[in-house]
């Protein structure tokens, strides 16, 4: 087991956003977090990377909390949104610097890059362009691709699919799939796109006013069962 929750709760004013009893996740797993909004799913993210604190519980990872110990920085990697980026940094450099920071040479990292040619549909590489000045879409590419060049053994995306166009999202899609197939890589992704959702994710988790109500494996009728619950 990955990842291990209980009695999470965190609380803003008099109302608790996030309340997980219990909750576990096994290695390999692909799981989709979905929920309308404000239904918690980003909270829990920030408390799984110890951005934020809950007020009660804990998430303990391969062990350890990750309040008390850095020991899941080793294997996690994650993009919640623009604020992972560097926005003085050209793309180049951003990933450079990522890169140093899991001692990655200049020249390791270029030859990375080159598996996301497609991912990147030359939008992102060799324009000189100061990550700040990209559209949302192509911040987005930049914070995914950052994140998987870490190799991480756990990913957290939130909305990974938002601002990106249909071509790229299949791609991403792909590319998932791809790393849980190869590197039993661990994933949890928050999106509001069901199919995209249920199309990637062996496992959804339905979040709503911060509590789990539903959890089930995906199947061929997932999708319907979703698009009815939301439908009300
Ligand atoms: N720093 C904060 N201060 C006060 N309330 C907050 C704070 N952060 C989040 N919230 C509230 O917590 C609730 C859950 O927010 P959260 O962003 O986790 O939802 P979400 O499921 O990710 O929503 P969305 O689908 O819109 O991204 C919301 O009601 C939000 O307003």
């Amino acid at each position: 087991m990955i990842l291990e929750i209980s009695n999470l709760k965190k609380t803003y004013g008099s109302r608790t956003v996030v309340n997980i009893n219990e909750l576990q996740i096994n290695e390999g797993e692909t799981i989709g977090l979905v929920g309308n909004n404000g239904a918690g799913k980003t909270t829990l993210f920030r408390m799984l990377l110890d951005l934020i604190r809950p007020d009660e519980g804990q998430i303990i990872s391969k062990g350890e909390n990750v309040a008390a110990s850095d020991q899941w920085k080793n294997y996690t990697a994650s993009y919640l949104d623009e604020g992972f980026l560097i926005d003085y940094l050209t793309s180049e450099e951003y990933f450079f610097f990522i890169g140093s920071l899991h001692n990655l040479s200049e020249a390791h990292v270029l030859d990375y890059l080159k598996s996301y040619e497609e991912f990147f549909n030359g939008e992102i590489l060799g324009k000189g362009k100061y990550i700040r000045d990209f559209s949302k879409g192509n911040q987005n590419k930049i914070g995914i691709a950052a994140a998987l060049m870490q190799n991480p053994e756990l990913l957290v995306l939130d909305e990974p699919f938002a601002n990106l166009d249909p071509t790229t999202q299949i791609r991403l899609k792909s590319l998932i799939k791809l790393l849980k197939t190869g590197d039993k890589m661990t994933t949890l992704i928050s999106s509001h796109d069901l199919n995209h959702v249920t199309d990637v994710c062996d496992r959804i988790i339905l979040l709503e006013k911060g509590l789990i109500i539903k959890d089930f494996q995906t199947n061929e009728n997932t999708l319907k069962e979703l698009e009815a619950y939301f439908s009300v």
